[in-house]
């Protein structure tokens, strides 16, 4: 039987699943990392922790499926966007990685508005925030000379774990679009945009196709995993990219919901040229000559994670969200903004912070818990909201990620988005996508939408509850003056952040 690898090297985890011809998951394993937050608005990973994460989620993947090393066909990638990786000449990291949800970049954005005016919305199709990662790179330029002057090379974090078990340096099309560097339209790396913010063409990868073969694994490597190194490895693309693939959202129209560490509500393009004046990111997609859309929140499963840790460390998501459902829509008067971060879509705000309006004596953990899902779920809706403004008709929505795994969440999202919501047999849209970019690189299929007719598998479907819309509409509204109202404290309190 041949199988091909999907790894999804995501912010919490790296997760690393088996497929057969049938796009059936064979098994499936995965390994987290620490991350680390210095200070207040900082977020930063070591390189080598993924590297290490996913070579022994790969040997337990292999001892775990049981069959032939040799039936493995061939591996890609799927990972989380706009990290910045600096290597030296030895190929080795000159720092830890700055990663996209790192909001220190706020003066080097101003500096890249400055400098390139409309240019940069022309070419790159996106503004400056401080996700991407030409601003992570002017940061480390200014604030970290010496450490600057030794890199000679940067990558995006799937590319890096790519080049330390095949020894190639590439970066796709669709992780290249979230740097700030890249023309979108013409998918090279701008002269324009390098010379004007003084870097040397030399500090940026080649690109390839994100089902373009790049090599094999190294002997070493295969040893270390128990693959063959024979096994074929295809670039792979950026993790929204390939949740996309993986929800089979392929073409004009089609809509993804996706609630992972961030949260993303993405629409397929088919035209370069489709224009939302930068109020949504928009990148090449891990299909040829197409294109999508999004809107991110920047901590959305986040925010249920750091309430998990910080009010219920011991309790499983289970266990937190037991009796979620018996609460009824607006949490008993409790609402909650996911500001965690600070924000990208639609208030680019790396200074304003999370709140709970309303909290009332008669309000139990459950009334908390139910009040951070909606809360997410209504900044993916101010996303949903700009799209729809456009002129786009959204009525369905595929939804992948971690939070795809609660049905009340799923119910939730149905009602907020006032649209229908389809659930997938399995859940990890990004790691699918990038076994569907490792199948069709094997040739087991034309196209990419052939392999969706095989690995893309619906399950369930959640339709929209009349009362529950008409509920959440209000609170949706409420919901949307909590920004203004306390973006001023937000930064009066800036000075007393760590
Ligand atoms: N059983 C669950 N129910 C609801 N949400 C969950 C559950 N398990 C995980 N999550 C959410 O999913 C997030 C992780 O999603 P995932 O797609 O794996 O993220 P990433 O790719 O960023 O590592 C967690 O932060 C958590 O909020
Ligand atoms: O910054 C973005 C997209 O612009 C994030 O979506 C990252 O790509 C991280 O993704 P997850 O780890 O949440 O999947």
């Amino acid at each position: 039987m041949s199988c091909v690898i999907g790894i999804d090297l995501g912010t919490s985890a790296v997760k690393a699943l088996l497929a057969d011809w049938s796009g059936d998951v064979l098994a499936e394993v995965s390994r987290s990392y620490p991350i680390f937050h210095e200070h207040s608005g900082w977020s930063e990973q070591q390189p080598d922790d993924w590297v290490a994460g996913t070579l022994e989620a790969l040997r337990e993947l292999v001892e775990t499926a049981n069959i032939s090393a040799d039936s493995i066909e061939g591996i890609s990638f799927s990972g989380q966007m706009h990290g910045l990786v600096l290597l030296d000449e030895a190929g080795n990291p000159v720092r830890n990685a700055i990663l996209w949800n790192d909001t220190r970049t706020t003066a080097e954005c101003r500096e890249i508005e400055q400098r390139l005016g409309d240019k940069l919305l022309a070419i790159t199709r996106n503004p400056a925030l401080e996700g991407f990662t030409l601003p992570k790179l002017l940061w480390v330029r200014k604030h970290e000379p010496s450490v600057f002057a030794q890199a000679s090379l940067f990558l995006l974090p799937k590319d890096y774990v790519r080049y330390r078990l095949t020894g190639a340096l590439h970066m796709d099309f669709s992780d290249a679009a979230g740097t700030l560097l890249l023309d979108v339209a013409s998918k090279t790396w701008s002269a324009d945009i390098l010379a004007a913010m003084e870097l040397s063409a030399a500090i940026c990868p080649p690109l390839v196709a994100s089902h373009d073969y790049v090599g094999t694994l190294l002997p070493e490597q295969a040893e270390r995993t128990g693959l063959s190194p024979a096994t074929r490895v295809f670039a792979g693309g950026a993790d929204n990219a390939c949740g996309a693939i993986g929800a089979g959202i392929l073409q004009e129209g089609l809509t993804m919901c996706s609630i992972g560490t961030s949260g993303v509500i993405l629409t397929c393009e088919q035209d370069s040229d489709s224009d939302y004046a930068g109020k949504v990111h928009f990148f090449n997609h891990g299909k040829e000559e197409a294109y999508y859309a999004m809107g991110v929140t920047l901590a959305a499963g986040y925010s249920l994670s750091w309430f998990k840790e910080t009010f219920a460390k011991e309790a499983s998501f289970q266990e937190l969200l037991a009796g979620v459902e018996s609460v009824a829509p607006g949490s008993n008067g409790l609402l909650f903004t996911p500001y965690l971060v600070g924000e990208r879509t639609p208030h680019a705000d790396a200074v304003i912070r999370g709140s709970f309006v309303g909290i009332d004596g008669s309000h139990e953990r459950v009334h908390f818990a139910r009040a951070v899902m909606e809360g997410i779920t209504f900044s993916l809706n101010e996303s949903l909201d700009i799209f729809r403004r456009s002129g786009k008709r959204i009525g369905t929505i595929v939804s992948i990620g971690g939070g795809a795994q609660n049905p009340v969440w799923l119910q939730m999202q149905a009602d907020v988005f006032n649209a229908e919501i389809v659930a997938l047999e399995h859940e990890q849209g990004p790691g699918l996508g990038a076994a569907m970019l490792a199948a069709l690189g094997c040739g087991w299929f034309e196209s990419l939408e052939d392999c969706a007719n095989a690995f893309v598998k619906r399950a369930s479907l959640y339709k929209p509850q009349p009362e529950a819309v008409a509920a959440y509409a209000g609170l949706f509204r409420i919901y949307q003056q909590v920004y203004e109202q306390t973006r001023e404290l937000n930064e009066s309190l800036q000075a007393y952040r760590g």
